[in-house]
């Protein structure tokens, strides 16, 4: 019997079903023996960190480190993630050798006492972690409170369910892969709530000189979502995207065009800067990079300064 390939992932319910996902994609494409493939956990410093925002860290790749590592020792072949988890930059030595057909793009918002978030009675308090939903909510609604929100998805349906907040909100692709999409409320639109860059597409990291897992890969990848990725990422990377920067950006693609949005806010909403661009889908790259100059020229040179 041939070694099945190792993947590594880290081990909440979303992460282990994506890479049960990829697993199971692999086989479907490769046949049960020559895409065989097993599940290894790794417990990331992301993983370990509890009480304390992971603003304050600022550090890069908090969730990816670990399992990085394992991959530069060979310990696993490939390592599947949400793509809107890794760092811009790989480490020297990774690639990101497939993305996944994207899923829904869009924040649901979660809330035993509102039918959405216009609808939240005034004062109302909203817990989340992310800066850029964050923002975004104040932007939409100056007298919500917001708190932080930490853990898995589970986690937080709890926080929400014991009344620590009256609503939060969760990317929508991860309640509908955990079988958890009536727990959703409504969904807010892109308009209201512009997506973190890769939101809803799973990405896989390979060694960049391991072609025979690389190629194994190959029909996993989704181009259109891809090139979409790149894009985000491009506009992510063109911003530094400090944890600390509230940053959204979604590309679409349609007839060979790309079609990107980009924003950045305040953490308090009160001020956002907003981009769009389009372009043919081989620059996309490239549209990404201008469009995140574009928007910090117009921001300023201290508006993303004061959040460093
Ligand atoms: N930061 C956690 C995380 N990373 C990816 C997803 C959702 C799945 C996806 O975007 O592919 C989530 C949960 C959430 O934001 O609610």
């Amino acid at each position: 019997m041939p070694a099945s390939l190792p993947i590594g992932t880290r081990g909440s319910p979303l992460a282990l079903w994506q890479a049960e996902h990829v697993r199971d994609r692999l086989s479907a494409h490769h046949g049960p023996e020559r895409g065989a493939a097993s599940l290894k956990v790794i417990t990331t410093s992301g993983d370990r960190i509890q009480d304390k925002p992971l603003a304050d860290f600022g550090g890069k790749g908090l969730f990816t480190k670990e399992i990085d590592e394992a991959l530069l020792r060979g310990d696993i072949a490939l390592a599947v993630h949400s793509t809107k988890d890794l760092p811009t930059q790989l480490p020297e030595g990774l690639c990101l050798a497939a993305v996944l057909p994207r899923a829904d793009v869009r924040d649901a918002f979660l809330s035993p006492v509102a039918p959405s978030l216009a609808a939240l009675p005034a004062g109302a308090v909203v817990g989340t972690s992310s800066l850029r939903r964050a923002a975004q909510v104040k932007r939409a609604r100056p007298d919500l409170r917001v708190i932080d929100f930490r853990g898995n998805v589970q986690t937080r349906l709890r926080k929400l369910a014991e009344g620590v907040a009256d609503a939060t909100l969760l990317a929508k692709a991860g309640l509908d892969r955990l079988g958890l999409a009536e727990a959703a409320t409504s969904v807010l639109s892109v308009e209201d709530m512009l997506p973190a860059v890769a939101q809803g597409a799973i990405g896989v990291v390979a060694r960049t000189n391991d072609v025979q897992t690389r190629a194994l890969l190959e029909p996993l990848n989704d181009a259109t979502t891809q090139f979409a990725v790149r894009c985000e990422r491009a506009f992510l990377a063109e911003l530094d995207g400090s944890c600390r920067t509230p940053i959204a950006g979604l590309a679409a693609i349609e007839d060979g065009a790309i079609r990107f949005r980009g924003l950045i806010l305040s953490p308090d909403g009160a001020e956002w800067h907003e981009v769009e661009m389009t372009g043919p889908v081989a620059e996309a790259d490239a549209i990404g990079r201008q469009a995140g100059e574009d928007v910090r020229g117009r921001a300023g040179p201290t508006f993303l300064e004061k959040l460093m």
